[in-house]
């Protein structure tokens, strides 16, 4: 593998640049993350994963936003840092676990094509819904159907960490209007210290549910996994789905599993884009 080899492989529309750093020669500072993830100045991307090594999981990974800031877990972000893992030869196993900033999970590749890859199952965790662990600065115990007011509009969330942190609101109907407006509002309101990921949420059965997405530090995203994970997790503890839940986003679905003691499995595809390496240009204007 060369210097500064990168893979760009996307989760449901939802695409990472995953890179090692034993094999680069730069440092992944906030401004290099923001100019890698650019689409113009860079290559583009909803985000940067880092192989690292780890001493408590058979490997590390760190995660970045496009704007810079580093997240504590991501649900596609680890089904692309595991393909990679798989194969690029890194392991023969198909099985293995994955140290992040959010805890530690197990990974299983359940589907190969090609010798590749295809779909692959994360025990992402427990759902915790203890406000100040997610956190949140509510002074109640738990965030289940609080008002928050943005602006012009009364919402009603629901607050969990799944490793990041999380706020669910559930509608009857989705817009993207809406989301793509208020998104980045609820991201960065007082109440919540650390930012938080927003989600608009639809029933549509006892496993099924549609969504919107806008992540913290990146935006509106086609896909987001962990995502995903808190929405089921927020509509079983509100008793409104079964433990089998399918979660429909614009770019695809993923199926989360929600055990009774609060694991959340999920599990879904993952697709190479395409891998090269970073010019020695760009390189040159990185390390600036
Ligand atoms: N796309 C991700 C979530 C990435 C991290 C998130 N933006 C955060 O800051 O917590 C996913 O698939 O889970």
């Amino acid at each position: 593998m060369n210097e500064n080899y990168f893979v760009k492989t996307h989760a449901l529309g939802n695409e990472y640049l995953v890179f090692n750093e034993e094999k680069t020669n730069f440092k992944l500072t906030q401004k290099a993350i923001q100019r890698i993830c650019n689409v113009n100045f860079g290559i583009g991307s909803d985000g940067i994963l880092l192989k690292v090594p780890s001493n408590k999981a058979d490997f590390g990974l760190r995660i970045f936003n496009p704007d810079g800031s580093e997240a504590e877990k991501s649900g596609n972000g680890l089904r692309i840092f595991c393909k990679y893992i798989y194969d690029y030869g890194f392991t023969y196993n198909k099985e293995f676990s994955v140290e992040t900033k959010g805890g530690i999970v197990k990974a299983k590749i359940i589907e190969i094509s090609n010798g590749k890859a295809k779909i692959i199952s994360v025990e992402m965790g427990k759902a915790n819904f203890h406000s100040k662990e997610i956190p949140t600065r509510f002074t109640k115990t738990e965030v289940i159907g609080e008002k928050l007011n943005i602006q012009d509009k009364e919402y009603e969330i629901n607050c969990v960490s799944v490793g990041n942190p999380h706020c669910v609101i559930l509608k009857k109907e989705l817009n993207i209007d809406e989301i793509k407006q208020y998104g980045h509002l609820i991201e960065t309101n007082n109440y919540f210290p650390n930012r938080i990921n927003v989600q608009f949420a639809k029933v549509l059965s006892r496993s099924e549910a549609e969504i919107l997405i806008w992540e913290r530090g990146a935006g509106f995203t086609l896909a987001s996994g962990t995502s995903s994970c808190a929405v089921a997790s927020v509509l079983r503890k509100r008793n409104l789905v079964d433990n089998e839940v399918k979660i429909k986003m614009p770019g695809g679905e993923l199926l989360i599993e929600i055990e009774d003691n609060w694991n959340v499995k999920m599990t879904g595809e993952v697709r190479q884009i395409a891998a090269g390496t970073l010019s020695d240009e760009l390189i040159e204007d990185l390390n600036k």
